[in-house]
Parts: C-alpha cells; sequence; structure tokens
C-alpha cells in the first residue's frame, strides 16, 4: 500500500507547473484544515476519502445534511493523519465544521438527470450554495472557497456576491472548478494521439457547461496533430465539451459524474494546497473572477492561473490559439455572460 501511494506522489507533471494529472504530490507539510459540504453526496464521500488520502491535509470537516457523521467515522478509520470529524445542520454543525477551516469544498446540491442541462439546477442550488457562502463568509471568510455545485458558471459568482454583501470577497480566493473538464481533454486526446495521459495536458478556458468548455486542443504539445481540424477534431470537442451528458446518460437517472469529479477535486485542492504552503509554479485552470473578457460581460473565467499562498496569483492569457478555437471562444462568451448576469441578478432579489 505504501509503495503504490508513493508511486501516486512522484508522478510527475509532463510541462513544468501543470499539475492537472497528478495525485498527490506533497511539500513541507503545515497544518490545513479542509472542509466538505455535502460530504455524503456522490461526489462527496470518494472526494473525502481522496482527501483523507492526501498528506498535505491535517484535519477533515465532513459536513452533509445527511449522514456525515457516519462518513465521518467510515474515513476516519484510514490510517493516514488527517483528523476527520462529521458535522450535522444540528447544534450549529455548519458553523462549527467551518471555523478554522483553510480550505472549503462545496459539493452540495442536486446533479443533472437525462434531458436536463446543467442550468435547470440554478433554482435548487443557487439557494443551497448562498446559504452555505453566508455561514462561511461569517466564520471562515479567508477561506479558500472552491465551487463544485452546478451551475457553476453562475453558482460562483453568486458566492461573490454574498462575500461582497458581507464584506468580506477576495477574489483570488474564490474558484470554479472545472479540473474535470481538463482531465477528460487529458483522457480523450491521448487516446486518440496514442500516449499516456500523464502526458497530455490541455488547456480547457471558458466555463462549465456545453459551448462555454473551449478546449485548446492546440495548446497540447505533441498531441495536437493528432487532431487538428475536421470532422475529428470536431467530434473530440464535441465530447469535451459534453463530456458531463455522457455520464448522465450512461447512469441513467442516477445522477452525474461523481468519481472521476472527486478525483479532479482532489488533484485540484493538492495543487492549492502545495501553492499555499510556499511551493512555487503551481499552476491549473480553474473559473475565477478576471480580466480576460470582462469587456464581453465575461466577469469570470476560466484559463491557466498560477495558485501562491494567498490563492490566484496571476491569471494567464489564453495565448495564440486558431481559428476554430477562436469560433468556440466567440459561442462560448455570450453564454457565459447570461449565466453569470443571472446568479449576480438571482442573489440580489434572493439576498
Ligand atoms: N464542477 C463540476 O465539474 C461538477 C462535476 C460533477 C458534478 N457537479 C455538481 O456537483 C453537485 C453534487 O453532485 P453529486 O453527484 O455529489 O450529488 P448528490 O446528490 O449525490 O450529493 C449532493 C449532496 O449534497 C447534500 N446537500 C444538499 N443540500 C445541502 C446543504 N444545504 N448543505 C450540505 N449538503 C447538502 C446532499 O445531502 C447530498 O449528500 C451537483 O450540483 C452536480 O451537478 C459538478
Ligand atoms: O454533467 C454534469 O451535470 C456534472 C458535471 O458538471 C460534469 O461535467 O460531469
Amino acid at each position: 500500500m505504501f509503495a503504490a501511494r508513493s508511486a501516486l506522489r512522484s508522478a510527475a507533471p509532463l510541462r513544468q507547473g501543470f499539475a492537472s494529472s497528478r495525485l498527490f504530490s506533497s511539500s513541507s507539510i503545515v497544518n490545513k484544515n479542509v472542509a466538505v459540504l455535502g460530504a455524503s453526496g456522490g461526489i462527496g464521500q470518494p472526494l473525502s476519502l481522496l482527501l483523507k488520502n492526501d498528506p498535505l491535509v491535517t484535519e477533515l470537516r465532513l459536513f452533509d445534511v445527511r449522514l456525515a457523521p457516519g462518513v465521518a467515522a467510515d474515513v476516519s478509520h484510514v490510517n493516514t493523519p488527517a483528523i476527520t470529524t462529521g458535522f450535522s445542520p444540528e447544534n450549529d454543525g455548519l458553523k462549527k465544521a467551518l471555523t478554522g477551516a483553510d480550505i472549503i469544498v462545496i459539493p452540495a446540491g442536486v446533479p443533472r438527470k437525462p434531458g436536463m442541462t446543467r442550468d435547470d439546477l440554478f433554482n435548487t442550488n443557487a439557494s443551497i450554495v448562498r446559504d452555505l457562502a453566508k455561514t462561511a463568509a461569517e466564520v471562515a471568510p479567508k477561506a479558500h472557497m472552491l465551487i463544485i455545485s452546478n451551475p457553476v458558471n453562475s453558482t460562483v459568482p453568486i458566492v461573490a456576491e454574498v462575500y461582497k454583501k458581507a464584506g468580506v470577497y477576495d477574489a483570488k480566493r474564490l474558484y470554479g472548478v472545472t479540473t474535470l473538464d481538463v482531465t477528460r481533454a487529458s483522457t480523450f486526446l491521448s487516446g486518440i494521439a496514442g500516449l499516456k495521459p500523464s502526458e497530455v495536458i490541455v488547456p480547457v478556458v471558458g466555463g462549465h457547461s456545453g459551448v462555454t468548455i473551449v478546449p485548446l486542443l492546440s495548446q497540447a504539445g505533441s498531441a495536437s496533430s493528432s487532431v487538428s481540424a475536421g470532422e475529428q477534431y470536431e467530434k473530440l470537442v464535441h465530447r469535451i465539451q459534453f463530456g458531463g451528458d455522457e455520464v448522465v446518460k450512461a447512469k441513467d437517472g442516477a445522477g452525474s459524474a461523481t468519481l472521476s469529479m472527486a478525483y479532479a477535486a482532489a488533484v485540484f485542492t493538492n495543487s492549492l494546497l502545495r501553492a499555499v504552503n510556499g511551493e512555487s509554479g503551481v499552476k491549473e485552470c480553474a473559473y475565477v473572477e478576471s480580466p480576460l473578457y470582462k469587456d464581453q460581460g465575461a466577469t469570470f473565467f476560466a484559463s491557466p492561473v498560477s495558485l501562491g499562498k494567498n490563492g490566484v496569483e496571476d491569471i494567464h492569457p489564453i495565448g495564440n490559439i486558431t481559428g476554430e478555437e477562436q469560433k468556440l471562444l466567440e459561442a462560448a462568451l455570450p453564454e457565459l455572460k447570461k449565466n453569470i448576469e443571472k446568479g449576480v441578478s438571482w442573489v440580489a432579489e434572493n439576498p
């Protein structure tokens, strides 16, 4: 078991600083407290297990409206250092779970069923995320907030508005987790290119739903030449953009991606922990408040960002892109703008 764990940790990324393909890497360990809200769900349970296995997590707080103490009791028997505790809503459980948190990961909310878009989840998940964010703003305003709950394009702006209203907003510490798009792009393209997935890193920019997901296949190093245009290129782009639908369909009414999402969130959390602990050169794609396409109304935008001790240190421009990618970007921006405005205006009407 120990050999397997250290092998996982030592898998090196192909391109310097871009870490989306490795679990787990540790630098010097500083105490870090991670809270998972929605910990008993399809994502929450495997994510909690993966975080318990991350050597950089020293304390793990698991909160859910149901079953969290049971999940925590189970996970706590894994013989890794993270002290694991479960919290229910009773007796101020949410506040207790969040007090002292350095990182808060939120997969709370309902998943899609076949035929639904992520936006169809808005009515249920907007208020779940708003309420969790209100308590986080009160008791753990400096924690890094990682939002998984869909529709991410709208839930992240909702959290930003809640934090602004509470007077504690720090754009550098709020992230929509889009790592699953990067993970899928790597898996699908490496399969076509005949390369190891760990050798194929594809930046995915824009947002996290359908046409707002823009894979920059031209920036995937040597794998790029495997699919540059034509039918195969279009099919691959479509598969990356609608990978979530593929899982929703295959699960046939029982939910959406959970295991791959838990993996992706654990990778992103580990990258952030390493950066917060002082490691330099940590880079991930994430959906953050961004100047890149602000003039077109996309005040939030996913792109490669450098992470540091205080969160987002640098938001990188998307660089040179092809004509096809430019068209994808042009299709993404108006939809993204609409999704962001929906979140912002909803929270103004439903504070
Ligand atoms: N960002 C991404 O790439 C990505 C990928 C997959 C899924 N998702 C989204 O993640 C969310 C969760 O998916 P899932 O499959 O784990 O769903 P799930 O229904 O299996 O689990 C959700 C959990 O949230 C809990 N919950 C509900 N309200 C809560 C509240 N107020 N406080 C705390 N916990 C609460 C539920 O009790 C449940 O345990 C969905 O919105 C889904 O669309 C996002
Ligand atoms: O597709 C979904 O609804 C879940 C998630 O956003 C995904 O990309 O798998």
